[in-house]
């Protein structure tokens, strides 16, 4: 028998001073995707329930940003019953998944269209089931050209960091053949 793991209630709301990143003009776009995507796209599912939301970027916070409105993006993440792994907390591939599309919304936003060639995870505590963590996310410069860094990591209300992750993204360019590519 699945062992009852609590709601979220209201806890996947954005963060004090985030917006929802529906609210943003590229960040529309984007959240359409992820209403989609089989991280963020079953918002009432037992698995992951996960809420994007974005804030300004100050001037120096803003290093590899081309847009005119550098805009950070950051997740509210929930994991539930079917997001088990080891027995009550959450496996490893829900995190590393909300780590990934995290990462990769924040590119897209902050930068252009990417996709993820090298994705590297560090788990750091347990996640409980029916725990609400933040995922906080940089975008920063690669080595060489067409390329971007991010960093993400899961933190918890308490400040426990549960997660870190960071990948290199290859930007999208008229040679790739991904729908949407060339931006
Ligand atoms: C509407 C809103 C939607 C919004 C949609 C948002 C979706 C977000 C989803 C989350 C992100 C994902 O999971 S994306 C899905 C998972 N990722 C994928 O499926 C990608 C599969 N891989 C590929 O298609 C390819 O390998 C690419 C495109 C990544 C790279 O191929 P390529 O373009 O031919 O690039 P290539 O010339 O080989 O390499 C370019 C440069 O990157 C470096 N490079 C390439 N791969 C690697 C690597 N693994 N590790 C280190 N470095 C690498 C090379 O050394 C080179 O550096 P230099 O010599 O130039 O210095």
């Amino acid at each position: 028998m699945e062992a009852e793991v609590r709601e979220p209630g209201d806890a996947l709301a954005a963060p004090a001073g985030w917006r929802p990143l529906a609210t943003h003009p590229v960040g529309a776009i984007i959240a359409h995707y992820a209403e989609r995507s089989f991280v963020a796209g079953d918002p009432t599912g037992q698995g992951i329930r996960v809420r994007y939301a974005w804030r300004a970027m100050s001037p120096d916070e803003a290093c590899v940003v081309t847009a005119a409105e550098p805009a950070a993006l950051a997740a509210r993440a929930w994991f539930g019953a079917r997001a088990e792994g080891p027995p009550g907390h959450a496996h490893g591939g829900s995190m590393a998944a909300v780590l990934d599309e995290a990462m990769g919304l924040a590119v897209w936003l902050a930068h252009r269209a990417a996709v993820a060639a090298h994705l590297e995870t560090d788990f750091r505590r347990p996640i409980p089931l029916g725990t609400t963590v933040t995922a906080e996310t940089t975008v920063g410069p690669a080595e060489g050209t067409g390329k971007a860094r991010a960093t993400a990591r899961l933190v918890g209300d308490d400040g426990t960091v549960f997660a870190e992750g960071s990948a290199l993204f290859v930007l999208l360019g008229p040679r790739h053949t991904f729908a949407g590519g060339g931006a």
